[in-house]
């Protein structure tokens, strides 16, 4: 359960009386998620989502997330809607923490997508990197090259404790993404987060977009890349190809790919699979016995990673040329 931050009434009374939401009549902790701590609110108004950052949200970096979901929403891209405050501030503090209200969105996540709500996820990631053009900030890539160094080292020297020879395979991954990481592809605002855990559905239509706290500017296809990992492998470890062309075809509907995105492929599936194998890896290094958090198998992306790395051609993933 992700509630790594407690409240209590009276302190969250005094908060929301900061904004005008009505009065609160009941709230409770989400069990979902892994990074922020979030409560469903019901007030004499309407639901709201409080959401107080932890961890891995850098403060300096909310005006951008927050911002970016203001940005989208005003574009026509159904995602939360930051609720400003009397003052006109999107931010605020409960519990110690930096803390906001958006908007609850209608909608449930898929356990079991198929390849329509691919196809779906596909069109609308293209549509929310056309909707985030004009946005005024901008913020890079924290879990990019760099930044995979940086958890590396944090990791490195345990990694071989969830799977012997893992120090050695991860470091030349590393040295290979180092080198052959493409540069001059269209880039723009990326959700670079989008799981089936961030993508709700009515029904089989998709109603909305969340979680935009990972949210950077950085190549547009990476971002496709990293829903072809979180969407298109089966629980078995294998990639699903119908899936994987659904999607590609869902985002070329919007987008169409130009030959250097499609070509960067491969490389790009490599790197975002290794993006979430560090993430957890560390994770699964570090956080406590007995935290309320569901930690997140590793090793899902190792294998991944695999898989791309034996990928010749973008036409694997299902690409028709
Ligand atoms: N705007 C919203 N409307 C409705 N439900 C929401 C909204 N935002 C969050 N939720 C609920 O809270 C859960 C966790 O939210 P979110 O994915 O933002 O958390 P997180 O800790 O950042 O998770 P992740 O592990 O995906 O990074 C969602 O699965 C959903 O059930
Ligand atoms: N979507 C991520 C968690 C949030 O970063 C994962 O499944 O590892």
């Amino acid at each position: 359960m992700a509630v790594y931050t407690d409240i209590n009434e009276i302190d969250l009374k005094a908060f929301l009386a900061q904004y005008d939401a009505g009065e609160l009549l009941s709230y409770k902790g989400i069990a979902e998620g892994v990074e922020n701590s979030n409560f469903l609110l019901h007030t004499s108004k309407f639901p709201l989502i409080l959401t107080l950052y932890e961890k891995r949200v850098e403060k300096s970096d909310l005006p951008f997330f927050l911002g970016l979901m203001h940005h989208l929403s005003e574009r026509g891209l159904n995602c939360p809607l930051p609720l400003p405050r009397k003052d006109g501030e999107l931010l605020g503090e409960l519990s110690g923490r930096p803390a906001a209200l958006i908007s609850f969105l209608e909608g449930m996540w898929l356990r079991k997508p198929e390849a329509q709500h691919c196809r779906e996820v596909g069109a609308a990631l293209a549509r929310m990197h056309i909707a985030g053009e004009g946005f005024e900030l901008t913020r890079p890539n924290a879990l990019s090259l760099e930044g995979w160094q940086t958890l590396w080292a944090k990791s490195e020297a345990r990694a071989d404790e969830v799977e012997e020879g893992l120090e050695a395979e991860i470091g030349a991954e590393l040295d290979v993404l180092a080198t052959h990481w493409p540069k001059d592809l269209p880039a723009g605002v990326i959700h670079a987060d989008l799981f089936p855990d961030n993508v709700f559905f009515l029904g089989d239509s998709l109603s909305g977009l969340i979680d935009f706290y990972f949210a950077c500017n950085d190549l547009l296809v990476y971002d496709l890349s990293i829903c072809l990992n979180s969407w298109c492998f089966e629980k078995d470890g294998a990639y699903n190809i119908t899936k994987g062309k659904a999607m590609i075809e869902g985002y070329q509907s919007v987008r169409p790919l130009s030959a250097a995105e499609i070509e960067a492929l491969p490389i790009l599936c490599r790197g975002s699979a290794l993006r979430f194998f560090l993430t957890r890896l560390y994770d699964w290094l570090t956080t406590p016995a007995g935290a309320l958090v569901v930690k997140k198998d590793p090793l899902e992306y190792l294998k991944k990673l695999r898989f791309h790395r034996a990928v010749t051609n973008a036409s694997e993933y299902g690409l028709i040329a």
